[in-house]
């Protein structure tokens, strides 16, 4: 660019009557140094162009708009106020971590914090639990409805938690990536795995972790939601689910009493997905 901006500009004189004349002055010098085809010999002003220190004004420095307009001149184009690079692609973002990490507490505090996100409502077999409201914990449908769900392949993915039905419904995202909002997705490990088949790298995966083990179980045992069976189960199955760290792009600890910085992780992580060089492009 530097060249063709060179052989379009260089070749005319630069003069600017009745000016203080101080462009070989003020020219950048990185860009000099950068530029074989701008040589500072090029710039360099014949003696008769070279103004007249004596009848100059008493104010050397250029104006603003005189600089800027001085340097559109020399570069043969003018600047324009448009932005260097395009706005950030939206993002897919998979939240997921075994049974009690904390992803619904994670989700509930990034949606306070955090704006541009849309958090996707998963439909659900599974009955509602005391707290929970339908349509923005999760759709609650029954068993028959989830199914014909399924049949008109109206859900990205699904699968059987536990005895229950849990899938995304695909139109959902549609709309909100056509507003221009981010998309996050929580889901557990299976449908981790599912969603990564599916959409690859396109997508940005997250496993959130509690600080151990016993800190896990405990804050299933302190939720009071689940059986001393669906306990047994949940804890066995998150056992297993630790090995499937691998098959994700970022870990996030969710430490007891720390929620803040879980939260504040994810969201240091999607600032870095936003500042890539190489976007993502999700397509659904
Ligand atoms: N950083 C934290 N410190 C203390 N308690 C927490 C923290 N994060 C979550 N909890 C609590 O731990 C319990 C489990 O969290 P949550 O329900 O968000 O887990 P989950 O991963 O969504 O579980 P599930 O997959 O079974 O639905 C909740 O009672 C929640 O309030």
């Amino acid at each position: 660019m530097i060249r063709k901006l060179c052989s379009s500009s260089f070749s005319r004189s630069i003069i600017f009557p009745n000016k203080p004349i101080f462009i070989s002055r003020s020219f950048p010098q990185p860009l000099l140094r950068h530029s074989s085809a701008l040589s500072y010999s090029s710039l360099k002003m014949t003696d008769t162009q070279i103004p007249d220190k004596s009848s100059s004004s008493s104010n050397q420095s250029p104006t603003k708009p005189e600089s800027l307009r001085s340097l559109e001149f020399q570069l043969g184009s003018s600047f324009t106020a448009d932005p260097i690079i395009p706005p950030p692609n939206q993002i897919v973002i998979v939240i997921s971590g075994p049974s009690g990490v904390g992803k619904d507490a994670v989700i509930n505090k990034l949606r306070e914090v955090r704006e541009g996100l849309h958090f996707v409502v998963t439909a659900t077999s599974r009955p509602m639990r005391p707290g929970e409201v339908d349509g923005k914990d999760y759709f609650f449908v029954s068993r028959d409805q989830f199914l014909s769900m399924v049949e008109n392949e109206e859900l990205l993915e699904y699968a059987l938690v536990y005895g229950e039905y849990k899938g995304i419904p695909k139109k959902q995202i549609q709309e909100f990536m056509a507003k221009g909002e981010d998309i996050v997705l929580r889901v557990d490990i299976q449908g981790a795995q599912t969603l990564r088949r599916i959409l690859g790298n396109s997508a940005v995966f997250i496993f959130l972790v509690a600080e151990s083990e016993l800190a896990m179980v405990e804050r299933l045992i302190d939720r009071k939601t689940e059986s001393q069976e669906e306990l047994l189960v949940r804890v066995a199955t998150a056992r297993e689910e630790v090995r499937h760290l691998k098959n994700f792009d970022y870990v996030v600890v969710n430490a007891k009493g720390r929620l803040d910085d879980a939260v504040n992780r994810v969201e240091s992580i999607i600032d870095a997905e936003k500042s890539k060089v190489h976007q993502r492009i999700v397509r659904i």
